[in-house]
């Protein structure tokens, strides 16, 4: 069995069985079975993140292809079949790998995994059959729109009949597309270390000529077409970047970090927008970073050490009852990047699609709503709280930050515009909903971002 798995088909196979019975964090899934089972190729690892990703992407529509082509229904295929055509149907049309070794090395995986010749027979007639019609291949019905979509986009239907009665049919097409899109690596380069200029040329003149300037973050790098391992890239070793989205990045410039400041980032996780903080002020803050889990809140302290970075008090715990216990009256201000739904960020975790329920949304409300609750008491007055969430429900959003108001009259809702002005001018004006800061995957080619400043008024 452990040779088997020292190829990146026979990896993704496996990964997408568990990940089809469990449902694991598919992310997490992918690191623990390439760490279990190293492949020395990059090229190999990469292409299970591909596959794996791709075919948990389009699954519906995979799913529907095998109904139409197979004689079995899919209900009675076994996983290890079912999953190796869904590899083989994902790699024909979503791929530039040749049809012909397509169909031989789905053969070859079957083989290994010891499946008798008329099962391999089976899968090779249905893989032929459809690289056959390619061109041509049967399609949902279009006269049922949101059932069409469900199918050829691969989202369940709850959230499409969602989303509809907020986008209307248009506007939800665009966004199932841009969700189903491969997203660039954008990086944040820590000018404690590099400037975006002197990188950036270096990065365009060495690496890779398509490099751009984000147009958002004045520290982001857009990486369009990397391809490579982001820790072999020259710099990581050395602390010049991290990787985060140009919408997250954003959230650092709003809360607006000051030197000196006490600072508490409520639900820090690996520390992304908690170093940003660190790099904004100069690395002169005091900052204080709560996470429920012991793992993030040592990757937190790792990115910290590698980025050059003064480590930030750190507890473990639910951050309400932490605080309780840490006789810290006052923060100047306070990041609560809060545990969501993650919508937002569906191009980047496509499993979130399959693991959400309609009721999750609500309840995500309540524990925002105590979160935020729970942490007001703990700012100073004049000071800043920054809500954000990857969520595009209102639920988990507006709804979230209005029903705060209407309970702690003692805040009040402040316009993101004025700061995201001066980072990108004009493009600022469409990150904005009414007073909130708002992006989109559709709209502005960035994640789904979320987040409200609340700041103290007595
Ligand atoms: C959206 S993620 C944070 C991402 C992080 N800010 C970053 O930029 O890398 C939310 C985090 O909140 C943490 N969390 C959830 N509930 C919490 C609680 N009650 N107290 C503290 N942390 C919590 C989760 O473990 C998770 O890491």
């Amino acid at each position: 069995m452990a040779n088997s798995l020292k190829d990146a088909r026979a990896l993704s196979l496996r990964a997408l069985i568990f990940w089809e019975k469990d449902k694991p964090p598919l992310d997490a899934l992918l690191t623990h079975l390439l760490t279990q089972n190293p492949l020395s190729d990059k090229r190999d690892r990469a292409l299970v993140g591909e596959l794996v990703n791709g075919v948990v992407r389009h699954l519906l529509y995979l799913d529907f292809l095998i109904e139409r082509f197979s004689k079995v229904p899919l209900h009675k295929l076994d996983p290890e079949v079912k999953n190796a055509l869904r590899l083989g149907i994902y790699q024909l049309l979503f791929t530039k790998i040749p049809e012909r070794a397509v169909l031989a090395e789905t053969l070859k995986l079957l083989l290994k995994r010891r499946r008798a010749s008329w099962i391999r027979g089976f899968v090779n007639a249905i893989l032929h059959r459809i690289a056959e019609k390619k061109a041509n291949l049967p399609e949902p019905p279009r006269a049922h729109p949101l059932y069409y979509m469900s199918i050829k986009y691969s989202f369940p239907e709850w959230l499409i009949i969602k989303w509809f009665k907020r986008f209307g049919l248009e506007e939800l097409e665009r966004l199932l597309q841009a969700s189903n899109s491969k997203p660039p690596l954008v990086i944040r380069v820590n000018p404690l270390r590099v400037s975006r200029e002197n990188f950036l040329k270096y990065l365009q003149e060495e690496v890779l000529p398509s490099a751009e300037p984000c147009k958002y973050s004045p520290y982001g790098i857009v990486l369009k077409e990397f391809r490579g391992e982001i820790a072999e890239l020259k710099g990581f070793e050395l602390g010049w970047f991290s990787v985060q989205d140009s919408a997250s990045q954003l959230a650092g410039f709003l809360l607006d970090p000051k030197p000196g400041e006490l600072i508490l980032d409520a639900c820090a996780g690996v520390g992304g927008k908690t170093s940003h903080i660190a790099e904004l002020t100069n690395n002169q803050a005091e900052i204080v970073a709560f996470d429920l889990y012991e793992s993030r809140l040592k990757k937190l302290k790792e990115n910290f050490r590698r980025l050059g970075l003064r480590e930030p008090k750190v507890f473990k715990g639910d951050v309400v009852e932490g605080l309780k216990r840490l006789k810290i009256r006052s923060f100047d201000k306070i990041l609560l990047d809060a545990p969501c739904s993650g919508t937002g960020i569906i191009r980047r975790h496509p499993d979130i699609k399959w693991v959400r329920r309609k009721k999750d949304f609500r309840e995500n409300f309540k524990k925002q709503l105590h979160l935020l609750s729970g942490l007001a008491p703990y700012l100073k007055k004049g000071g800043k709280l920054l809500y954000a969430t990857c969520s595009l429900e209102p639920e988990e959003n507006e709804e979230v930050i209005e029903t705060f108001l209407e309970k702690n009259p003692e805040f009040s809702l402040h316009s993101p515009l004025p700061i995201l002005k001066k980072l990108c001018a004009e493009r600022g004006e469409t990150l904005i909903e009414g007073t909130f800061f708002k992006s989109y995957p559709h709209r502005h080619g960035l994640d789904g971002f979320f987040s409200a400043i609340l700041i103290r008024d007595a």
